[in-house]
């Protein structure tokens, strides 16, 4: 996507070839500012602190960190402690160890001298076949997108999202962003409320950052507002992104989702997700029991930063000293209150024979 008219991808490699250029996530929407990764305990770092996060871009980057690691030491124990220094960083996002197993099965046969350069590459296919596959997954939403404004002629279609599942979060494109900038970009008259999405703010700060920049319209609310716009016929479908989802089709994405689900299943509102096949996790049936749920500090729930008018960044403190905050940082959706799955290869229902019938090479059984 663009940033002031410049293509720009939240991971890519720097000018001189071999560092690793991120957006600095954690400044948005106040200051774009990017960061060069030398290492990969700076590629760690990155993930876990969150300058870069999204279930797609976290395995991106961390598959970029990989890389930094063969260039410093081509050898199978750095590549081994690399693997497992960036498999810590963050429990629940699956595309983490996706990415780091591919790297792990590109890397492992080939010489020392070899290391380097292919890893690298293999990184770079990572993130290209990414973007490839987000673009697919806004051209199937877009069908599902014209169908609603086929049935409303002269109005416009208003899509309720949470958290941030666009281009940021991913190499490109974005997942449940993408089939709204496709809309967008063809003429449909698409309006979008943004959850702000607590205790981070991704709505607010990095969703309504992008869509903006792009020239959709948008309007952020809190995110206890979406069941009254449900109820008054404000909503005419919701898409999220997802960090996991289970060979039957539970989702499990940031915190608040699931509320999201079922005020759109008793409102009547479809409720769709939309992931690149390797957000599945084929291994996991039940999303609620098997999915690990990453504890975020609680600080993230006990302070807010903004800017001031002044245009200074100040952390506050919100609660009461001594409150204690507790911090789940996501929540899994059955795939019972999912009307499909919006994938690179199409759309789904959210049943284990709906997703075998685009996966068919992972049916086994
Ligand atoms: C295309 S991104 C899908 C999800 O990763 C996204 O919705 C989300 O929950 C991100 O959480 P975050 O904690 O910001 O990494």
């Amino acid at each position: 996507m663009l940033v002031n008219g410049v293509p720009w991808r939240p991971v890519q490699l720097a000018g001189n070839g071999w560092a690793v250029t991120i957006i600095d996530q954690t400044k948005l929407p106040h200051a774009f500012e990017t960061v060069d990764l030398t290492t990969v305990e700076e590629a760690a770092h990155a993930i876990r602190a969150m300058l870069v996060r999204g279930a797609p871009l976290i395995g991106a980057t961390a598959a970029y960190g990989v890389a930094l690691a063969m260039r410093a030491d081509p050898s199978d124990d750095n590549l081994a402690a690399a693997i497992e220094m960036l498999r810590k960083t963050r429990p629940t996002a699956v595309n983490l160890f996706w990415a780091l197993e591919r790297m792990r099965a590109a890397l492992h046969n080939r010489s020392v001298e070899e290391r380097a350069g292919a890893a690298y590459a293999a990184a770079a296919d990572l993130a290209d076949e990414d973007a490839a596959m987000n673009e697919a997954i806004g051209e199937h939403g877009l069908e599902i997108i014209r169908g609603i404004a086929a049935k409303k002629p002269g109005e416009t279609v208003n899509i309720l999202t949470h958290c941030n599942a666009g281009w940021l979060a991913t190499v490109d494109w974005g997942t449940a962003l993408s089939p709204i900038y496709k809309a967008h970009d063809d003429g449909i008259d698409v309006h979008v409320w943004v959850d702000e999405t607590r205790p981070r703010n991704q709505g607010a700060s990095l969703t309504a950052w992008e869509l903006g920049a792009h020239g959709v319209p948008l309007t952020v609310v809190v995110d206890n507002a979406g069941g009254h716009l449900m109820q008054h016929g404000q909503v005419d479908m919701v898409i999220t992104g997802t960090d996991r989802t289970t060979r039957r089709g539970d989702v499990c994405n940031k915190i608040g989702t699931y509320l999201k689900a079922l005020a759109a299943k008793d409102n009547g509102v479809p409720f769709y997700v939309a992931l690149p096949g390797p957000t599945i996790d084929w291994q996991v049936a039940d999303g609620v029991a098997e999915i690990p749920i990453e504890e975020r500090h609680a600080d993230e729930v006990g302070r807010i930063s903004g800017r001031t008018e002044s245009g200074e960044i100040v952390t506050i403190d919100v609660l009461p000293e001594n409150a204690k905050a507790g911090n789940p940082a996501f929540d899994v959706t059955p795939a019972r209150l999912v009307t499909g799955l919006i994938t690179e290869r199409g759309v789904a229902p959210a049943t284990e024979e709906g997703l075998l019938s685009l996966y068919p090479e992972k049916n086994n059984g």
